[in-house]
């Protein structure tokens, strides 16, 4: 039994098509590299699969063990996100930041360990604006991981990061996996596909 189903799903904004109809289909426990172009509609399609935008035509339907709920309200307790802008609190530090999506869960991920895997603990106390971009991004897939969600969907986790700290990324969120969490990971980077279960790859323009 397959966890989220997307069928036909697809958007234009105006003029613009986003994202051509595709329909797919993540199990449990599998990491789905998503390529294609710059504009294929990657980010739209993460963006649609976490319910935080509404596709124009086609449905998103979790399965259990996610809720029976929209999408948009399983975040951060079932879904982790990595946004293509990091997105972190600029006045919480990094610890702080894991803390958040955590608050309200029993069971959670270490986070001195996970920030030790991401090598990130020497600046967990630090707030986002004192330390890098690259830094900033591990600290964005951390927080996503913290809860040990059911589905995470990472948008280039490894834009910022030298090729060494891309393998630090890409092989926790291979860890997340094998412990079944279900990975979705939009990216350009080739080193995705050694980690990666399957590619889905998206059609541009
Ligand atoms: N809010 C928006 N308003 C108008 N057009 C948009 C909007 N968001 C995305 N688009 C357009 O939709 C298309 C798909 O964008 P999207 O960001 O999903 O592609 P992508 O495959 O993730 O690209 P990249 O690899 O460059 O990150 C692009 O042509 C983009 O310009």
């Amino acid at each position: 039994m397959s966890l989220v189903t997307l069928t036909d799903v697809s958007k234009s904004y105006r003029r613009t098509l986003a994202l051509r109809p595709v329909s797919l289909e993540l199990e449990p426990g599998e990491l789905v590299a998503l390529a294609g172009p710059s504009g294929s509609g990657k980010s739209t399609l993460l963006m649609i699969t976490g319910g935080w935008e509404t596709p124009d035509t086609g449905t998103v339907t979790p399965h259990p063990p996610l809720p029976d709920l929209p999408m948009a309200e399983l975040q951060w307790d079932h879904v982790g996100f990595v946004p293509q802008s990091i997105g972190l609190f600029d006045e919480l530090s990094i610890t702080d930041n894991l803390a958040f999506p955590a608050r309200a869960r029993e069971d959670t991920a270490d986070r001195e360990k996970l920030l030790e895997t991401l090598d990130l603990a020497k600046f967990a106390h630090r707030r986002p604006a004192q330390i890098s971009r690259g830094e900033q991004q591990r600290a964005a897939v951390a927080r996503a991981l913290v809860t040990n969600p059911t589905l995470v969907l990472a948008d280039e986790p490894t834009s910022h990061q030298d090729r060494a700290h891309a393998e630090l990324v890409l092989i926790r969120l291979r860890a997340a996996a094998d412990a079944g969490t279900t990975v979705l990971v939009a990216s350009h980077d080739p080193l995705l596909t050694q980690h990666a279960d399957r590619t889905i790859t998206l059609a541009g323009a």
